[in-house]
């Protein structure tokens, strides 16, 4: 990638997993990184400590040598956030925005016709490098800057480029899911201290599992259905496992945890949205 400057606007937990991941694999070199919030001098100190970046009050940052923004306060807090910015940043300036459920011709609308705008979806998975981040540019944006997207993101874990139709579905699955497996061994490591196993052995282990399945679905040919019935011995243990999961209702568990979030998702852009786009 060439050399750029990008700078986050926003310095929460969303934005230090970029960051890690991004300064980890040295794509970005770390005095071209820049990251800004309003209120808490503490955080910008502490990011600065951690990972030898560039951080400032947002009034401070020197927008004109930024290649690229990443927009990554509270979807809440976008309209007033954007406002300053508008007279700050050119239309030319690529905009990477995180908020869920904010769309791209929110952003355009108020910030400036034809702004090169990509919404993101990545996971704090990026702090390791492993995200699962969806990129969707909108129309007007070169294939320059989706290009630089791409390659920025890749530097934080798997890229999957989709239609901003389908983001809503994809929060739900990736943004939010990491979610959903911290909760599962929330009630791996609960089952297992019930019952006299230390639940720190029962973390370890069943991390390794959901480890070692990700990895057998990542690296087998296999779907996810003939990988279960590979560890399915007739009327054996996983059978009765399986059948109390689907009982409890397992399966439609993770349906819904996966539709209510998208859900939200679709929510949070008709309440956010509606008063800039009516104009
Ligand atoms: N957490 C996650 O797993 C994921 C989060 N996201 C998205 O990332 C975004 C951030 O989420 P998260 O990091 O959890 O939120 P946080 O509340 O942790 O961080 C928000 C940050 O934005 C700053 N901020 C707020 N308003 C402004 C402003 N006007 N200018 C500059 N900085 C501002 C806040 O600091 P201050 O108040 O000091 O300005 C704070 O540093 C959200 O839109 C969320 O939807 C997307 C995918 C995953
Ligand atoms: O919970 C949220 O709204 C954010 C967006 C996806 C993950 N966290």
């Amino acid at each position: 990638m060439k050399e750029i400057k990008i700078a986050f606007i926003g310095a929460g937990s969303m934005a230090e997993a970029m960051i890690s991941g991004i300064t980890e694999s040295r794509t970005v070199k770390r005095e071209n990184i820049y990251v800004t919030n309003r209120t808490n001098r503490e955080r910008r100190e502490e990011l600065v400590l951690k990972y030898g970046i560039q951080a400032m009050h947002t009034e401070e940052l020197p927008y004109e040598e930024m290649d690229a923004f990443i927009l990554a306060m509270k979807p809440k807090d976008a309209e007033k956030a954007m406002k300053p910015l508008k007279e700050k940043i050119q239309p030319e300036q690529t905009i990477l925005s995180v908020l869920a459920g904010i769309s791209n011709q929110f952003i355009e609308a108020c910030l400036h016709g034809g702004q090169q705008v990509i919404r993101v979806m990545p996971n704090t998975s990026s702090m390791i490098g492993e995200s699962a981040t969806a990129l969707s540019p909108s129309p007007n944006v070169s294939m320059e800057n989706v290009w630089m997207a791409e390659e920025l993101m890749a530097s934080i874990g798997k890229v999957f480029v989709i239609k901003e139709t389908q983001m809503d579905l994809f929060t739900g699955i990736a943004g939010s899911g990491p979610a959903y497996f911290y909760y599962l061994m929330e009630s791996i490591e609960k089952t297992a201290e019930e019952n006299g196993m230390d639940p720190e052995m029962a973390r370890k282990a069943g991390a390794q599992t959901i480890l070692g399945a990700a990895k057998m679905m990542m690296s087998r040919e296999e779907t996810p259905a003939q990988l279960r019935e590979n560890v399915t011995s007739p009327n054996g243990t996983t059978a009765a496992g399986l059948e109390a999961f689907k009982f409890n209702g397992g399966g439609h568990a993770i349906a819904q945890a996966i539709l209510s979030a998208a859900e939200r998702s679709k929510e949070m852009s008709e309440q956010l949205e509606e008063a800039i786009l009516v104009k």
